[in-house]
């Protein structure tokens, strides 16, 4: 059974959790290291005393545990509150190197990112372009892949460039984006723009749902920022920006100013309990991330197996593509069928905890998933999708149950 719901109450021991990419749960060792952190080193970090000392050192080892984790230098880790702090960080710290540099040039600086990414990216960008500050270019992730090319994005550049960001892997589909490719066609361009006197592309990729379930090394992706998120790798709910040598290299500015910390760039006494546990999750992916890639993608192939045993030619998966990868936990799929929307079979099954999509756009039951319309999933199918996304500790035996509760939920649908 899953562990995550062992010694919960009776009406949770028998539901099965399958919303990873929603949300994680806490590893009992994370939680541990939050507590003994908010009892052993409640000290200001700042403070030159014992109770000071402990709370800086804890923050210190926890800073070295991420940039383990991702191949990067402990001075290139800021904390952040979580995600959307780090991603609106990037843009905000574009936006200021772009300013800066405009005193050269008399151009509007422009960013491009793909039609896949998460609010905090998507909404940041659409709000500056309606005040006119940017220009945004939205690329279409291709219908054939679930995921945009290095040539369309790049296609898109132009002299007031100054940032491109694309998330790493999507949080629906489970496609991985080619950040690579990106990296190394930016870099392309590079000496030709330092020559004209035009704003150096900086370039940003949001790791949520990478981190914990495929290898991320920042030399490998050729990134200049990178964004992590805890509470999608069994960590608490901040988060951290990698920044490629941000006091040299690569621009960054604080939202907010303050008392210092984070060497100015990220003001605020620190949340040491939960960068103690930020710490410990990114030092388990370090120590276990295999055996959890391994798991997870065994589980997550079970599950399809088992779904296209039942279901056969009346489901489609919706982010297996030839021409492009998948984090090995996510699932995608849609009952072909009317009166089988995804809401409605969530109403129904009476073990599955799961999603039709995205949990910050749950409320929204109007319309299909925006990730499965931009991926070219018709109207009807997109209405009957359900995203699975299966976590470390899920069983063979929980897909077992899940895909029994989902033919009863259909069965009883049919019925009417
Ligand atoms: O995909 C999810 O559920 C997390 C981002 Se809102």
């Amino acid at each position: 059974m899953d562990s995550n719901f062992e010694g919960g109450n009776e009406e949770n021991k028998s539901k099965i959790y399958l919303d990873y990419n929603a949300t994680t749960p806490l590893e009992p060792t994370v939680l541990t290291a939050i507590h003994d952190a908010l009892r052993d080193a409640w000290g200001n970090p700042s403070s030159s005393y014992t109770a000071g000392k402990k709370a800086s050192h804890m923050i210190k080892q926890a800073r070295s545990s991420v940039a383990n984790m991702i191949g990067a230098l402990d001075s290139d880790i800021i904390f952040t509150s979580g995600g959307t702090e780090a991603n609106n960080m990037v843009i905000h710290s574009a936006l200021e190197y772009f300013r800066e540099f405009n005193d050269i040039v008399d151009l509007k600086p422009h960013v491009i990112t793909s039609n896949l990414e998460h609010d905090s990216i998507q909404l940041p960008l659409l709000n500056l372009a309606k005040q006119g500050r940017i220009e945004v270019t939205f690329v279409s992730a291709s219908q054939d892949s679930g995921a945009v090319t290095a040539e369309e994005v790049l296609q898109e550049v132009k002299p007031g460039t100054c940032l491109i960001t694309v998330m790493m892997a999507n949080n629906e589909t489970g496609v991985i984006q080619p950040i690579e490719d990106i990296a190394k066609a930016i870099r392309g361009l590079k000496k030709s723009r330092s020559s004209k006197k035009i704003p150096r592309i900086l370039f940003h990729t949001d790791a949520a749902q990478a981190i914990g379930k495929i290898k991320v090394d920042v030399d490998e992706l050729g990134v200049d920022y990178l964004t992590v998120v805890g509470h999608k790798f069994y960590g608490p709910r901040i988060g951290a920006l990698y920044v490629r040598n941000p006091t040299g290299d690569t621009p960054l500015h604080p939202m907010f100013f303050g008392g210092g910390q984070e060497r100015n760039f990220r003001p605020g006494t620190e949340n040491t309990g939960m960068i103690a546990g930020l710490g410990c999750a990114s030092q388990l992916v370090v120590d276990n991330l295999d055996q959890y890639h391994d798991n997870m993608k065994m589980v997550r192939d079970y599950l399809e197996f088992r779904l296209k045993e039942i279901f056969q030619d009346k489901i489609q998966f919706n982010g297996k593509f030839q021409t492009s990868d998948r984090i090995p936990n996510t699932c995608n799929m849609s009952f072909i069928g009317s009166g089988l929307e995804g809401r409605k079979i969530l109403a129904t099954v009476k073990k599955l905890q799961a999603s039709v999509g995205a949990a910050c756009h749950s409320d929204v039951v109007s319309r299909p998933s925006p990730i499965l319309t931009a991926i070219g999933v018709p109207h009807d199918i997109a209405m009957n999708v359900l995203r699975l996304s299966v976590g470390r500790d899920t069983s063979k035996e929980d897909i077992d149950l899940v895909v029994e509760d989902l033919k009863a939920a259909v069965e009883c649908l049919k019925q009417g």
